[in-house]
């Protein structure tokens, strides 16, 4: 159980977050597709990456740790048989490693904690079937088993259902094995690091949103150094923490991918000052620093269009639109119920319970702005995203908030707790 209330009113002003969690899973596991060797500098110190990490090891590469610093090599045999992958938590783990495993000719299992085993995965499972990996799932979850024996690769067309980058990434990496032609057809822009790091690594592909192309079989030259930019998921719950407790914040070396930074633009829209600057590119990926200042937050609307773009920061929207003037309203978004809880309503249920005007909608909630937050005891069904939300809401109620499961932040951000009473000396108990 951990404790937070208001602070004291000193504020340390500068935060600079660990290594992205989505870019560490993908150049781990980029690295063990292509059988490369690779130094990885801020590698993410998640929970989430590590277990990526152990699950890289575990189909036999050499993983040498350094805080955060990572090499990846290959050893001279990988395990082929037998091989057991725990995804943990993690999501973008267990819908990514079944193809390393298949790239490594390995018969693997993949299987997860009882969150992770209740999430979809059919929405990998059928369309790697439809390119010839042989792959099966336990009716549409977790555990999944990859054989070795392919059936012959073939072209697809992939129009996906879903908005998802880890989907996306699972067909691009299966394309570099096969033969044949993959087209996808994608309903939005998810994030594409993935599509980043292939060019990155001399992998050729054709972006024209919707359409994305690759062909197969392609080698990426995975070697040389990686540094990795600082995870703006984590940086979005610091900035929220400055516009409720209404001080100024720099964050530095973030990642600004535009399809990660969706966060940035609502915030704007409702009011937020905020100043991006000494952008550069670090292995392609857009990195800079952001300042942000004391605003008055007003509501707004957030259409499905949107949504992708800040899907893992929209349970802190419904924490800003609590403290914002007004109506805010997000809709679209019914793939928040199948994250690590369901999004919509833990969000929702928690922020009633510290006394926000809140309602759920089927896919997403509708937020009164400005009722006095009270502080209370809080279960967020361990779900990282929504403890770090509702920590940042406990920063403006009276009294004190008592989260019972705050120690699963360390999923994503195993330093969140220390960052905070950092910048917001007294906030922690
Ligand atoms: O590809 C990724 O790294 C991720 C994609 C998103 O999931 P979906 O692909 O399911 O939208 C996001 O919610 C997750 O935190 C990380
Ligand atoms: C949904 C998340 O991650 P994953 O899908 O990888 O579990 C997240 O980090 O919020």
């Amino acid at each position: 159980m951990l404790v937070i209330s208001k602070g004291d009113k000193v504020y340390n002003t500068v935060y600079t977050p660990g290594g992205d969690k989505s870019i560490s899973h993908r150049i781990a596991m980029l690295t063990a597709l292509s059988k490369g060797t690779i130094k990885i500098n801020n590698f993410s110190l998640a929970k989430d990456c590590q277990a990526t990490l152990r699950c890289v090891e575990n189909l036999g590469f050499k993983v040498i740790r350094n805080e955060n610093t990572v090499i990846i090599k290959m050893e001279e045999k990988t395990k082929k048989n037998n091989v057991v992958l725990d995804c943990e938590n993690s999501g973008t783990t267990a819908r990514l490693i079944g193809v390393v495993a298949a790239s490594l000719g390995a018969e693997a299992t993949l299987v997860g904690d009882a969150s992770l085993s209740k999430r979809p995965m059919d929405r990998i499972v059928l369309p790697l079937q439809d390119l010839g990996l042989d792959i099966e799932s336990s009716d549409g979850k977790l555990p999944i088993t990859i054989k070795p024996n392919r059936r012959k690769y073939t072209e697809i067309f992939y129009d996906m259902p879903v908005a998802s980058a880890q989907v996306k990434t699972a067909l691009l990496f299966a394309a570099l094995l096969g033969c044949g032609k993959v087209k996808i057809k994608q309903p939005a822009k998810s994030r594409d690091h993935t599509e980043i790091m292939l060019k990155h690594y001399g992998v050729s592909l054709i972006n024209q949103y919707p359409y994305l192309k690759i062909k197969g079989p392609q080698k990426p030259i995975v070697r040389g150094e990686y540094n990795v930019c600082g995870d703006f998921s984590s940086a979005a719950f610091m900035i929220a923490a400055a516009l409720v407790k209404g001080f100024e914040l720099t964050v530095k070396d973030v990642g600004l991918n535009p399809t990660r930074t969706g966060f940035l633009q609502v915030i704007k829209a409702m009011n937020a000052k905020v100043e991006v600057f000494d952008t550069k590119k670090w292995n392609d990926e857009l990195v800079g620093c952001i300042r942000i200042k004391p605003s008055s937050l007003k509501g707004i609307e957030i259409s499905q269009d949107m949504v992708a773009n800040l899907i893992d920061e929209l349970p802190l929207i419904a924490v800003l639109a609590a403290y914002a003037d007004g109506i805010t309203k997000v809709r679209g978004a019914e793939e928040l119920r199948v994250k690590e809880s369901d999004r919509i309503s833990n969000t929702v249920s928690n922020l009633n319970k510290l006394g926000a005007d809140i309602k759920e909608l089927k896919d997403g909630f509708i937020v009164r702005g400005k009722t006095q937050l009270n502080g209370t005891v809080l279960n967020c069904q361990k779900d990282h995203r929504v403890i770090m939300s509702m920590s940042v809401a406990a920063l403006g109620s009276a009294g004190e908030t008592k989260i019972e499961d705050a120690k699963w932040v360390e999923i994503s951000n195993s330093e969140f707790f220390s960052e905070l009473e950092r910048l917001i000396p007294g906030c922690i108990k």
